[in-house]
């Protein structure tokens, strides 16, 4: 996967850069996003990386333009790694009408249903091909690796995290779907990308994945009181549910009138730098 580089910007002494790598996984081109601080040592390669999974709708523009990552990744030397939510392209098939389905919203899962099977893998994108390009072209320490993420990149840090977590070390979390099998988003990603049977849908449910066992780590979760989608698509009390039954290590906050936007997340991020870095 020999990168072609997009955008290449100076920030806080660092770089901010965008790349298009191929993926034979999704079967199209991907664009992925990394800011890499100024300092982290090309010769060592030991700097710890994060891989941040973004929401419903967003490419790898968001995070990078709002979140305001950057300055206190660049302080702690940690770098990160913005990839886009679904396959790309004009092969790839899509729907007019939803914005929770299709590209835009590849919900961190491998299709196994037609037509959407042959591009939309983004969990072996992500789990595969995408940590074997960091390991082969960014100056990190894939040991030292965690994942975060929004919304549906929530429930893909938690996927990934809980079924990965000797590769995603660490794992945190904003206004994460929790629990996709019993609400209005996650079900209907999971009829259409998996099927109606929904014995199948378990490997993709981080309440689920909680139930079959624990991971060592602390996972950290915010959520705003105030989020539009909290109720009927988020959910988190499930998990805070399952967590305390299962005694996971976690630190869940309720955060009071924040909603789900990037405004929150902007609030908050420095928190979820430090929780990764003193853990990596
Ligand atoms: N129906 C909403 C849902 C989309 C949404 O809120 N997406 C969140 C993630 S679930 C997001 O990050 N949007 C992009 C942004 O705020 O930059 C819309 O299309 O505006």
């Amino acid at each position: 996967m020999t990168p072609t580089p997009i955008s290449h910007n100076k920030m806080f002494g660092g770089v901010q850069a965008t790349y298009k790598h191929r993926s034979d996984a999704c079967d199209c081109d991907m664009k992925v996003a990394v800011f890499t601080p100024d300092g982290v040592s090309t010769d060592t390669g030991d700097a710890p990386v994060l891989i941040w999974l973004s929401g419903l709708t967003c490419d790898t523009t968001n995070f990078q333009t709002k979140a305001g990552a950057q300055r206190v990744a660049a302080e702690l030397g940690i770098v990160l790694v913005m990839p886009d939510t679904s396959p790309r392209g004009d092969d790839v098939p899509d729907t007019e009408d939803r914005y929770d389905f299709g590209k835009g919203a590849g919900f961190y899962l491998d299709a196994t249903a037609k037509p959407w099977a042959k591009h939309y893998n983004m969990e072996s994108y992500i789990r595969d091909e995408l940590t074997a390009w960091i390991s082969e072209t960014l100056p990190v320490d894939i040991d030292r690796m965690g994942i975060f993420g929004h919304s549906m990149g929530g429930h893909g840090a938690l996927t990934l995290h809980l079924k990965n977590p000797k590769l995603f070390k660490t794992c945190s979390a904003f206004s994460p779907i929790v629990a996709p099998s019993q609400v209005a988003w996650g079900r209907g990603a999971f009829e259409g990308y998996l099927g109606k049977d929904e014995t199948k849908w378990a490997d993709y449910d981080a309440t689920e994945l909680l139930m079959r066992g624990t991971t060592d780590t602390n996972i950290l979760i915010d959520q705003g009181t105030d989020d539009q989608f909290l109720s009927e698509h988020l959910r988190t009390d499930i998990f805070t549910a399952a967590c305390e039954k299962m005694g996971q290590d976690h630190t869940i906050r309720m955060q009071a009138g924040y909603d789900h936007s990037y405004f929150f997340i902007a609030t908050f991020i420095e928190d979820h730098l430090r929780h990764h870095a003193t853990r990596l």
